[in-house]
């Protein structure tokens, strides 16, 4: 590490980095990856098998259990200890394995849209990804990157540089290579720092410092565990605490029933042990991880790739789509149609100025800037060489650039019509002769824009001014400018984007289009396409409301036009206010704070990489059915995961009943703890189909979040029914059958399990349960469990579990009262499972 590079001369840093500074070979570059590792801020270090096994053993409960069941083992019960120990482990692993899969395919989709960089390797340009850079490269940076390490500017050209995520600065600062090292280091003109954007210009920079190694490095880790948790991470931590708290409560009321009643104490610990490890929900997480990577690989397929998996709940869940206009509602297929000066007849002069002026600007290139240069690119631009610029950024809205032709400096500015028109105070007549811009003049300008807004045309303003003998443009010297003319483009409607439309409002999300660009060319494309858009705000009347006035007015407008950024920030932050779980669908700087505050920020594939930064979504194309889709699956994600609690949590609460009942009044216990432990393991295995199974009509049909009440109130109606059919199995065995303790449990055994496992097939579904088929990976991993639970008593091994066969009439009871439980689970479930709009 070099302390405070940015100070020393540049000399000095090439030495300590063994480089001349024109960039590495590729075989330097791999050596010095393998001796400072990758460039990522936390290294994904592959976790060792044997630390994660380590994290779950070191479970309290587990532990208790594991030496409570040797010491059952040293008095005599060796058959116990071995069985115990081995479920433990392999249930252990299984968590871990499909934890780790799980993580593995997120992970890979990740990398698969992972940021490039533009490095210098033997000499060459090489796009390679951010995290093979190293101390000593060479990399090459536009407006619209984002910095990747740490480093010094060897060559700038207006690099406009914003460090909000570094120093909290809003404003962009420039960078050069001659710039001042400053005291502060957000204040170093030479240095550029990782996480940080380039908002314009471009910059040629000198890697120093890596991976964790960088500014931001040492503070994302702070960072990232200041995130604040989402409603459904609340949600799910908030039941897991509940869960805990009710499981010690039963198992020291079970260990003290059992203790007062002089039952015998060790095994009565052990049973209690483990009651607690089948009751608390330690597969929650993995479940819950399996299951958003499952569904983050189907939405992959749909091509939406998914950068934060909790953000699948937020895509399920939200309500409000804002979205820019470019690319998403229009085919970005821009091409300029006409050029006209102050007459309204097509001018070559205004088409030339326009095009030097986009010829000669390094920010980002807009595609109006790529459709002005297509559109001049038989034209000879020769002869005009570039002295300064200005590069464009969304609160000014235009570029300035100064250049000389024939020994003649013009300041030549292209923005938005309106904004410019006000700067000028004279205009130029098809002739050449300049012409003071009075009222009528204005007017009639004006009206030749509207004309073309209003057939849904974009448009930019050219202007120009003598620079006499300047070299600069100073700050402010955009004032007594001289109109030259409008350059009209035109850019076709995206027609699918109708029907997604009307799919994502028909699916309950209200669609809303936020632009940079002119109010009525903005209507007509909403217009054209048909969308559901009503009212209008523009940028100035959002900048006239205040937070709370926004807030009250953002949700009847759907349109809002000529916003800036921060304006888009605080759309997005007003429909929150509301209570709107927000999505925020965008591709340019201008976008990405709002992406970056939306409950779901989205971006697409070729946008810039401050977009796709700031996204926990990409779209995989730019097409708004291809959200659809996610939307879709997201929901389903989400309905199985709810499956899954809703499951775990009825199951478990009847349990809890029906065991602290049972302990009160059977002689015995009614499980011993290696079958307790069995019967846990088999229902979670029986489980691990649930990822794959479709989701409910009418759960993918609206917007749906976290639901506390909804979730207790299911948990209070379902438990209870199965604890009621749990008693009637004891009373049967106990009263009828008057059956002996192993054969009352291996009945009890298969009552449980068969409940427990089946009941999946009617809480899946809203419908009955007969008309909405599950996934057959469910049908088979739910079904394969069943058969070797009501297999095991009659196996070989039953003796050693503590089981014996019970009696065909047994079984036929048995199975007649399961299948009065699942009826009467039918006809309950709609009053458990809410109507929801
Ligand atoms: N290269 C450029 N040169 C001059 N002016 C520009 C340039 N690019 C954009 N502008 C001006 O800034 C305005 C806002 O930019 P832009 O339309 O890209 O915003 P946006 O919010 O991304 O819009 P959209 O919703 O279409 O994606 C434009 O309407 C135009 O007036
Ligand atoms: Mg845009």
């Amino acid at each position: 590490m070099i302390a405070d590079f940015w100070q020393r001369p540049l000399a000095e840093t090439l030495d300590a980095l063994q480089t001349d500074g024109k960039g590495l070979s590729t075989d330097d570059a791999t050596r010095r990856r393998s001796e400072v590792g990758s460039n990522e801020v936390q290294a994904t270090r592959r976790r060792h098998l044997l630390v994660d096994l380590g994290r779950r053993l070191a479970n309290p409960l587990i532990a208790i259990l594991l030496v409570a069941s040797g010491v059952a083992g040293l008095t005599g019960d060796v058959a116990s200890f071995v069985i115990i120990v081995s479920m433990v482990l392999l249930s252990t692993i299984l968590d871990i394995v499909q934890e780790r899969r799980a993580e593995a395919t997120a992970a890979a989709l990740k990398r698969s849209i992972a940021l490039t960089a533009r490095v210098i390797r033997d000499g060459n340009e090489d796009e390679r990804p951010v995290s093979d850079l190293v101390p000593g490269d060479v990399v090459l940076l536009a407006a619209g990157d984002l910095v990747p390490a740490d480093g010094l500017v060897i060559a700038a050209n207006a690099a406009q540089v914003n460090q909000a995520a570094l120093t909290g600065e809003a404003y962009p600062v420039e960078k050069r290579a001659d710039g001042k090292p400053g005291d502060a280091v957000g204040d170093a003109a030479n240095l550029l720092l990782q996480g940080s954007s380039m908002i314009g210009g471009a910059a040629t920079m000198l890697v120093v410092e890596t991976g964790a190694r960088t500014r931001f490095g040492q503070i994302a880790v702070s960072l990232e565990a200041s995130q604040p948790p989402t409603a459904f991470e609340r949600g799910i931590h908030k039941l897991g605490v509940l869960i805990v708290r009710l499981t010690v409560f039963l198992v020291l009321f079970v260990l003290l029933a059992h203790l007062a009643l002089g039952r015998p104490p060790l095994q009565a610990f052990l049973f209690a042990m483990a009651l607690a490890v089948g009751l608390t929900p330690e597969l929650l997480p993995m479940i819950v991880t399996v299951a958003l990577a499952r569904g983050a690989q189907r939405m992959a397929a749909a091509k939406v790739v998914v950068k934060r998996l909790s953000a699948i709940h937020d895509l399920g869940q939200m309500d409000v789509l804002c979205t820019d206009k470019t690319g998403t509602l229009t085919e970005a297929r821009i091409a300029m149609i006409a050029h006209p000066g102050i007459d309204g007849h097509d001018s070559d002069r205004v088409a030339e100025l326009a095009a030097v002026n986009a010829r000669f600007e390094t920010g980002l290139k807009s595609p109006l800037d790529e459709a002005l240069l297509l559109h001049g690119a038989g034209r000879a631009l020769d002869g005009w060489i570039k002295l300064d610029e200005r590069p464009f950024d969304f609160e000014r809205r235009r570029v300035s650039v100064l250049a000389e032709q024939d020994g003649r400096r013009l300041e030549i500015v292209k923005g938005a019509p309106e904004t410019l028109l006000a700067l000028c105070d004279r205009a130029e007549a098809a002739d050449g002769t300049l012409i003071p811009l009075d009222a009528v003049l204005r007017e009639q300008i004006m009206a030749l824009h509207d004309g073309h807004a209003a057939q849904g045309l974009r448009m930019l303003a050219v202007a120009w001014k003598d620079a006499g003998s300047r070299t600069r443009i100073e700050t402010d010297d955009d004032a007594g400018l001289v109109f030259a003319g409008l350059c009209v483009f035109i850019d076709p409607p995206k027609q699918s984007a109708t029907t997604a439309v009307a799919r994502l409002e028909a699916a309950g999300v209200r669609i809303k289009v936020i632009s940079g660009d002119a109010a009525a060319v903005v209507e007509h494309l909403v217009k054209t396409l048909a969308l559901p858009i009503e009212g209008v705000l523009t940028g100035e009347d959002v900048a006239r409301l205040g937070d709370d006035a926004l807030a009250a007015r953002v949700e009847q407008v759907d349109l809002f036009a000529r916003v800036s950024p921060d304006q888009k920030l605080r759309i997005v932050r007003a429909l929150q206010a509301r209570g709107r779980t927000v999505g925020f669908l965008g591709d340019g700087i201008n976008d990405a704070p709002a992406i970056r505050a939306a409950d779901v920020g989205l971006s697409v594939d070729g946008a810039t990489d401050v977009a796709r930064e700031a996204a926990d979504m990409i779209l995989l194309a730019p097409d708004l059915n291809v959200l659809v889709d996610g939307v879709r699956e997201g929901r389903r994600t989400y309905a199985n995961i709810m499956k899954y609690i809703r499951m775990g949590t009825s199951s478990n609460f009847g349990n809890m009943l029906t065991m602290a009942l049972a302990s009160l009044v059977l002689p015995f216990l009614p499980l011993t703890a290696v079958q307790v432990l069995l019967n846990n393991m088999l229902y979670d295995l029986s489980q691990t189909g649930i990822p794959f199974d479709r989701a409910d009509a009418r759960d993918v049909a609206a917007p749906r979040g976290w639901d506390m009440p909804a979730l207790v109130r299911f948990t209070l109606i379902m438990g209870p029914l199965s604890s009621v059919f749990d008693i009637a199995t004891f009373v049967a065995l106990e009263r009828v059958f008057h059956v002996d303790v192993a054969t009352f449990r291996a009945a009890w055994f298969a009552e449980s399990m068969a409940t427990q496992i089946l009941v999946v097939f009617v809480i899946r579904t809203a419908a009955p349960f007969w008309k909405d088929r599950a996934h057959p990976g469910l049908v088979m991993t739910t079904l394969a469990c069943l058969a070797v639970a009501l297999a095991l008593p009659f196996l070989p091994i039953a003796a050693t579990l503590g089981f014996a066969a019970p009696s065909l009439a047994v079984m036929a009871t048995l199975a007649g009262l399961v299948a009065l439980y699942l009826v009467s689970a039918e006809a309950l479930k709609r009053a458990a499972i809410p109507e929801r709009g």
